[in-house]
């Protein structure tokens, strides 16, 4: 089958136009949000199905029966998804939302409610790996090329869903708009799931007892996740999404752009990076410290002289 890669592009930035419509955005744009829903905003790539995986168990209290028996677009649609509509008017209880928008289309709608607003950020570089791999086994998405393509692309914002660095900057810098934020990593969520559950169980006013957040820990583990048909991606067809290109659960890991990122590139980016988030005070922890310690040979001619 042909690759569904048609583009939809709206105020000045691309989509995938298999899952996007002009109706589908100013849907989104006029949104009625109330103040009970909970919006998870993500740059793609960033962590958005682990997030939605956590909501679920935190507001079902560990309880996995939800997360293993119906899929996360359905317990937390994108907005900005055709079928969204639908999905919540079956939809019972307060509402998960989730959204790769740019904070600019959503602003007006989100103004004066007191949604709650989780944005989950991951570091730039292994998204961008994430991304890169994502475009090969996802046909609604255009053939990615070479890595060193792509990532041109991504550092000039020109990917589905626009620039990384915008979609930060400009949720994080409004955040003193938005009534509930929760600012939380990728980093986080991997360094530290169980207590990044508890943040998260904290921001929706929903406490759990020891262990309720043991079982959302198990549920929400890579492992878990990996085997769940509900948020592994495996129930798409495969014309949309083919496994046997690559798994969308793939790595799970901090600091796989290690492995693909020439020096040159790591540097460029770098320069980038400075430059573009020069006025902003985020950090992003970019290696796993457990594997980059003994990643250089000094670390381990080092460890080899104390050993022998
Ligand atoms: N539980 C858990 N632990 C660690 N990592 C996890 C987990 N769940 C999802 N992932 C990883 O998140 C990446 C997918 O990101 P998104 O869910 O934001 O993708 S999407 O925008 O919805 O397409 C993708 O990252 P990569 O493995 O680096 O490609 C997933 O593997």
């Amino acid at each position: 089958m042909d690759r569904l890669d048609v583009a939809e592009t709206f105020h000045g930035i691309t989509f995938p136009g298999h899952l996007h419509t002009q109706e589908t955005f100013q849907y989104a744009m006029s949104f009625k949000f109330q103040d009970t829903d909970t919006l998870i905003v993500t740059y793609p790539k960033s962590g958005t199905t682990w997030m939605q995986e956590m909501v679920t168990l935190v507001s079902s209290k560990g309880n996995p029966v939800r997360a293993q028996t119906q899929p996360n677009w359905m317990r937390a649609p994108w907005l900005e998804q055709y079928y969204c509509p639908q999905v919540l008017k079956a939809s019972q209880g307060p509402r998960f939302l989730t959204t790769h928008l740019p904070y600019q289309l959503l602003a007006t709608a989100l103004q004066g409610t007191k949604t709650k607003v989780i944005y989950v950020a991951r570091n730039p570089k292994d998204v961008v790996v994430s991304y890169y791999h994502f475009h090969k086994m996802a046909n609604f998405l255009p053939n990615p090329g070479t890595f060193s393509e792509f990532l041109s692309g991504f550092v000039k914002g020109t990917v589905h869903y626009g620039s990384w660095f915008d979609h930060v900057k400009g949720w994080t810098s409004n955040s003193g708009n938005i009534h509930n934020f929760l600012y939380i990593t990728y980093e986080d969520m991997s360094q530290d799931l169980r207590g990044s559950l508890e943040r998260v169980s904290r921001f929706l006013q929903c406490p759990l007892v020891e262990e309720e957040l043991t079982s959302a820990e198990r549920s929400c583990s890579f492992s878990s996740m990996r085997e769940n048909s509900m948020v592994n991606y495996t129930l798409v067809p495969k014309e949309i999404m083919n496994h046997n290109k690559g798994k969308f659960m793939r790595k799970g890991k901090i600091g796989d752009w290690q492995n693909i990122f020439s020096e040159e590139q790591s540097c460029s980016f770098d320069e980038v990076f400075a430059s573009e988030m020069s006025e902003s005070s985020l950090e992003f922890v970019w290696k796993n410290p457990e594997e980059t310690s003994l990643n250089t040979w000094t670390d381990t001619e080092h460890l080899l002289r104390h050993a022998a």
